[in-house]
């Protein structure tokens, strides 16, 4: 008797990435092995439909739900699947593909798609920031503040991003925080403090090249403060991958992180804005996630 078929749902954003021209559907009907994959791909019609289409593909027994997009997709996605029995798949299709590329899914569609033939399965930590899960990187402070201003910039991709943050970089300034972690407490200002489950914000922006994404821990990147030189210096170290020993930010590792702020502060999840608080409670769930990549 032959073995059963991977049944794999494909969820596809049309709204994600700047190259919107390739014709996902001709690809996957291309470089699927109909002896392999029996295959379905649905299309989201709204943000936050993603994580509906998800929870109804592993109800609906799915072995594996793929999220056709960027990072905002794959969060979605990702949440619909928690608990259940289905595992994430990716064909990277975002502007940044931070996740992607921290899992070394191709980046070239065909590639991708024809991985999904004959995956390998694993697990991956989930984190959370005030009730949101986050599979990538959440923060708070001007990364976050920035996501913001790019979500309302009408256009998207690397240049428009840039831009956003050079403007930006200009007017924000960074609010007192405390933050409590392994029976310690900072006080200390709030430029950015960053969460990292995996390594890059995406497009190779390392902003914690150390976190490892099954090691049950969160990285936390935290930049103080950012004058000139030492935005600088953030900045190559961001494309090195050399940031803990760049001096320009400080790490430290932690499963349970509470934050107060002095002032409302932006945070996002997987690069998405969510809103403003003061008060911050992060954790991570070690392996809540399966992944086919
Ligand atoms: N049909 C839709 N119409 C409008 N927005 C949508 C739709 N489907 C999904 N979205 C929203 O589009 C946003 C952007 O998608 P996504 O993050 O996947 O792409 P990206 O921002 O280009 O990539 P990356 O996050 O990797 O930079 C997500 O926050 C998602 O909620």
């Amino acid at each position: 008797m032959s073995p059963a078929k991977l049944r794999i749902c494909f969820i596809l954003n049309p709204n994600s990435g700047t190259n919107r021209r390739q014709d996902v559907p001709a690809l996957l009907a291309q470089h699927l092995d109909p002896a392999l994959v029996d295959y379905e791909l649905q299309l989201t019609q709204y943000a936050g439909h993603a994580e509906t289409l998800a929870r109804e593909a592993a109800l609906t027994s799915f072995r594996v739900v793929v999220a056709v997009g960027g990072d905002g997709t794959v969060n979605e996605v990702g949440r619909g699947l928690l608990g259940s029995r289905a595992a994430l798949g990716i064909l990277p299709r975002g502007s940044g593909n931070g996740l992607a590329r921290h899992l070394r899914v191709p980046l070239s569609l065909p590639a991708a798609i024809k991985r999904l033939n004959a995956p390998d399965f694993q697990r991956i930590d989930v984190g959370e920031i005030n009730g949101r899960r986050f599979f990538c990187t959440a923060g708070l402070g001007f990364d976050a503040h920035v996501s913001k201003c790019f979500a309302a910039a009408g256009t998207r991709g690397l240049a428009t991003y840039v831009r956003v943050a050079l403007r930006e970089y200009r007017r924000f300034r960074p609010v007192p925080v405390n933050v409590a972690f392994n029976n310690q407490t900072l006080e200390t200002g709030c430029y950015v403090l960053a969460f990292a489950n995996a390594a890059q914000y995406g497009n190779n922006a390392y902003i914690a090249p150390l976190a490892d994404i099954r090691d049950g821990l969160l990285d936390l990147c935290l930049i103080d403060a950012l004058p000139l030189g030492r935005a600088v210096r953030v900045g190559i170290g961001l494309a090195l991958g050399d940031l803990p020993t760049s001096g320009a930010a400080v790490f430290h590792t932690s499963r349970q992180i509470q934050v107060h702020a002095a002032a409302p502060l932006g945070f996002h999840v997987d690069g998405d804005y969510v809103e403003d608080a003061q008060d911050f409670n992060i954790g991570l769930e070690p392996l809540a996630l399966e992944v086919a990549i």
